[in-house]
């Protein structure tokens, strides 16, 4: 089990992180969604011990990652977003020597790298140099890695971001598998329709900030067609407008109007004086969710 308990983490001046905590079960994944900037990297790279927060902690089975990092992050495997290798060094040979670092001798970490490596769909690349691997390929030799010590618990960093549609499959089913085998995983991505086969719950960060946290269940059930856009010169007053009909958020520069109740044609009239470009039907999808709890969270903030 995961427990990220209220981790603050300066950069200078910059807040990155304002107190994130949530849990990721055994046996669960929990998809972890932002925008670019949001903080997830951040909070991942805290989690798998490689950065220390200013504060707040990470327990991975019970071990706090800044006060027994040794025996937390044993039980964390960490696929980072962009994994970088030394790449003069063969495959087998690199596995054998970051295995050390799991206390595994070299015989043994050669009998696993091999098992291992094959498992990720590397087994004809054990001893080409690891520079001559394409980026899906570094991800799944990170993959291999983080497996050796056979961890409870899984990090993984926006995998699917640049992969094949081949390499996306094969990361989701092995999230699956892990999931059946009692693990607990943090699967983080910008694309909230890309977690929504593997993911339990969401926790969405924006701004540094959980946002929300939601069944992917009821994530489904908040996907619903009653939901209009329109593109206006005067968003403010179009704003008041469209508080008649539903309720009105400005995002990406549109005012999406959710729970939409009235009769278009009539909103169009009203919008025309405050110079209506643009209005419509959107076709709902989850990422419309996604921004919806972003623009509801802006307006909070502003408030
Ligand atoms: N080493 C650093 N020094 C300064 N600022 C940083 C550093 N690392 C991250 N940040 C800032 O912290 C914020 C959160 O970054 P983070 O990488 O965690 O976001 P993210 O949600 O993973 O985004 P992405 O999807 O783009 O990777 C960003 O504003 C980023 O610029």
């Amino acid at each position: 089990m995961i427990r990220i308990v209220n981790l603050y983490k300066k950069f200078g001046d910059f807040l990155a992180l304002k107190g994130v905590s949530f849990d990721v079960n055994n046996g669960e994944v929990v998809g972890f969604v932002g925008l670019n900037g949001a903080g997830k990297t951040t909070t991942i790279k805290i989690s798998a011990g490689v950065n220390f927060p200013t504060s707040g902690d990470v327990e991975i089975d019970g071990y706090s990652i800044t006060k027994d990092k040794r025996k937390a992050s044993r039980n964390v495997g960490w696929v980072p977003e962009l994994p970088n290798f030394e790449p003069d060094v063969k495959a087998l040979d690199y596995f054998v020597y970051l295995a050390g670092y799991y206390g595994i001798s070299s015989q043994e970490a050669k009998n696993l790298g091999k098992k291992l490596l094959e498992e990720v769909g590397l087994s004809e690349w054990m001893n080409v140099k690891i520079g001559k691997f394409s980026q899906g390929m570094k991800k799944r030799f990170a993959l291999a890695v983080s497996l050796a010590g056979n961890p409870n618990n899984f990090l993984f960093d926006e995998v699917l971001n640049g992969l094949d549609p081949a390499g996306m499959q094969f990361f989701k089913d092995l999230v699956i598998k892990m999931k059946n085998e009692g693990r607990a995983i943090l699967f983080s991505s910008h694309i909230l329709s890309e977690v929504e086969n593997i993911a339990d719950r969401v926790v969405f960060i924006h701004k540094g900030k959980i946002i929300g946290i939601k069944k992917m269940e009821d994530l489904r059930k908040m996907v619903s067609t009653n939901i209009v856009k329109a593109v206006v010169n005067n968003y403010n007053e179009a704003l008041k407008v469209a508080e008649k009909y539903g309720k009105p958020a400005i995002v990406n520069g549109q005012i999406i109007i959710s729970d939409f109740k009235g009769d278009i044609s009539e909103l169009s009239s009203e919008l025309k004086p405050y110079g209506l470009i643009e209005i419509g039907y959107e076709r709902q999808n989850l990422e419309s969710v996604f921004f919806q709890l972003i623009s509801e969270s802006e307006k909070s903030e502003s408030r």
